[in-house]
């Protein structure tokens, strides 16, 4: 490996698949880092004091999503109070062991912990529902439910946000779909920073710009704990599609992710434009 390129001194360990600098691991943090601290900064998604939920799976986005934010908060004093959010679809073979991640990250980044289930909030699991309907449209379904129990949770916190792990490789493999689907009144929403529901708390996506290649590279050079098991349900093949084809065109040009996500962009302004 080379020298790291930002003159630190050190020998580079990693390329930075975003830019393909050659960096030393400490250089790779502080970019990494100073890029969400930009992000949160620079859109102004927290005012001072606020409390805010940490949508947390036990994954590897939400796990650096926390680990990322407690460190910003105690570096710049952003004066956010932090507690992290579950909601239990009852998913044996899945859930049950990421939570078990998230129950680590509490005690690791001392954050509160509440843990809300499907059972509590609808009466009934996934697992139960999936006996009763068989396994066909599960991830659409879990979906709608997980959004609804993340928002009665913020709810219930009182929080004023509700952060979740959603990617720049997340966000671009959405604008596909909707693009593919010809459904371009969603490209709005999906490319938003921050939307609101309607309930008065917002929900925001620090990790907007963030690629999923940085997150791993990030989460495996602090050693960070997190659950990566896929889901024990059917997976949503559209998604899939569009995943695969992103990370095929990613090998080609990183650049591609955030090329979509800007034109997803563009065109929900220029479509906002021509309606008004
Ligand atoms: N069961 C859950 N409880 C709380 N938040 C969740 C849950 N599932 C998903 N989220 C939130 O929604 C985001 C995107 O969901 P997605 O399905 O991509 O998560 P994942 O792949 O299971 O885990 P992660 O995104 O954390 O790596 C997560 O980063 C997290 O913030």
């Amino acid at each position: 490996m080379p020298v790291c390129t930002k003159k630190c001194g050190k020998n580079a360990t990693l390329r930075r698949p975003k830019t393909g600098d050659t960096l030393c691991k400490e250089c790779f943090f502080e970019a990494f880092e100073n890029e969400i601290h930009f992000t949160i900064t620079r859109a102004k998604l927290f005012k001072p004091g606020s409390a805010v939920a940490i949508g947390a799976s036990g994954g590897k986005d939400s796990t650096v999503l926390a680990y990322v934010l407690k460190l910003l908060n105690e570096k710049y004093q952003y004066g956010l109070k932090l507690v992290l959010l579950s909601i239990d679809e009852g998913i044996t073979g899945y859930r049950d062991d990421s939570l078990k991640t998230v129950e680590q990250n509490k005690n690791d980044y001392k954050m509160p912990l509440k843990v809300l289930s499907y059972k509590d909030l609808y009466g009934w699991t996934m697992d139960e529902i999936v006996k009763q309907i068989g396994r066909k449209n599960n991830c659409t379904f879990c979906g709608v439910f997980r959004r609804q129990a993340l928002d009665r949770g913020a709810a219930h916190l009182k929080v004023d946000y509700l952060v979740t792990g959603h990617n720049a490789d997340d966000i671009a493999e959405t604008v596909l779909m909707n693009i593919l689907r010809g459904d371009l009144a969603r490209l709005k929403r999906c490319t938003s920073i921050i939307t609101d529901n309607g309930d008065g708390i917002p929900r925001v996506k620090p990790l907007k710009y963030t690629y999923e290649k940085e997150i791993v590279m990030y989460a495996y050079f602090r050693k960070l704990i997190y659950f990566s098991t896929e889901c024990v349900f059917a997976p949503n093949a559209y998604r899939g599609h569009a995943r695969t084809l992103l990370k095929d065109l990613e090998k080609i040009d990183p650049s591609v992710i955030m090329n979509i996500i800007q034109s997803g962009i563009f065109t929900s302004n220029v479509l906002m434009y021509i309606i008004s």
